[in-house]
């Protein structure tokens, strides 16, 4: 019998034919994404295993029950938690993001990643998920964030043939068992690394992304054209995962990103950062960038 394109690119599906696929919800998919990965999820409330995944739920030996919602997510916060970024910012960063803002930086990581089940920790509206996703076929991918509008943005629309699975979740309590997944990334978000190492399988690759020096430092300018802002200082972020990990390397990424002027508006409505100029926002819209800087570092770790 002929291979399926499942089979092919050796994502853990199950059996099920691409052409059955197609037809199903995506509250199927995630079913089926779980149902095939079930050993390697645990319960956030109580921690025990997860039973089984039957009509949109997902049940813990101990009965605790977490509904899929039409868009295939889960929620597995007690009570919803408000951040900083709102579905307008969150919208414009998929756009900014969608338009490959982040692509030459996701390579990089994308290098040191191992094939399983991997986790994007703070994955925001899922963006970075979904490209990952794709070009590292033989994996499968969860985004956890705690914001449940990244969550339903990164729910949206079709799903692919690499969908995640996207949750709304905290990073310092993941709904993973230990020691079982093969890969971790935390890109520009917060981190919790005693959790993190809980998680990950001996040989694991945590994967975490800061910004450099010179990241959005032409919109920093704009933003502060009078202080010394215009740089960012990733110190204290960096000593805390080195204390952590002193074995781990860090590879330093950066590049020019074009803007058009509808790209540079979705720049400026993305990031807190603008928040400080809002009383002249019109006057830098109208200024304008035709270009940003990206500016990170990647830092890897193998946990022993
Ligand atoms: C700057 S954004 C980065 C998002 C995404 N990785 C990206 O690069 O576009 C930081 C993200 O961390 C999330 N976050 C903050 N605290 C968190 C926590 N305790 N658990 C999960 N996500 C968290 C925020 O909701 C936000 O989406
Ligand atoms: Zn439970």
């Amino acid at each position: 019998m002929r291979p399926t394109i499942c089979e092919l690119v050796g994502v853990n599906y199950g059996d099920i034919e691409m052409k059955e696929r197609r037809k199903m919800t995506k509250r199927d998919v995630a079913t089926q994404f779980l149902d095939s990965n079930l050993t390697q999820f645990r319960c956030p409330s109580c921690h025990a295993a997860f039973r089984q995944v039957a009509d949109g739920t997902v049940t813990c030996e101990a009965g605790h029950a977490f509904d899929l919602s039409k868009k295939g997510t889960l929620f597995f916060l007690k009570a919803p938690v408000t951040t900083e970024y709102t579905t307008e910012m969150l919208t414009n960063r998929q756009k900014v993001l969608g338009a490959g803002f982040f692509d030459p930086m996701l390579k990089v990581v994308q290098r040191f990643l191992t094939p399983g089940l991997i986790l994007d920790a703070g994955s925001g509206e899922g963006t970075t998920t979904k490209w990952l996703a794709t070009h590292q076929p033989n994996s499968a991918f969860v985004g956890i964030d705690i914001s449940k509008p990244a969550i339903t943005l990164a729910g949206s629309g079709p799903a692919s043939e690499h969908q995640p699975l996207f949750a709304v979740g905290d990073l310092a309590r993941l709904p993973f068992a230990d020691n079982g997944l093969a890969g971790l990334v935390n890109i520009l978000s917060p981190a919790n690394y005693q959790e993190f190492d809980r998680v990950l399988a001996p040989g694991g690759r945590l994967i975490k992304v800061i910004p450099n020096a010179h990241y959005l430092q032409e919109l920093r300018a704009l933003v502060y054209p009078e202080g010394n802002h215009a740089t960012y200082d990733n110190g204290p972020v960096k000593r805390h995962f080195m204390a952590h990990y002193p074995n781990a390397s860090v590879t330093p990424v950066s590049y020019d990103f074009d803007l058009t002027p509808d790209l540079f508006a979705a720049l400026f409505a993305m990031t807190p950062l603008t928040w400080q100029a809002m009383d002249r926002k019109s006057a830098i819209l109208q200024q304008g960038l035709t270009h940003v800087t990206a500016d990170f570092e990647v830092a890897v770790v193998t946990v022993p």
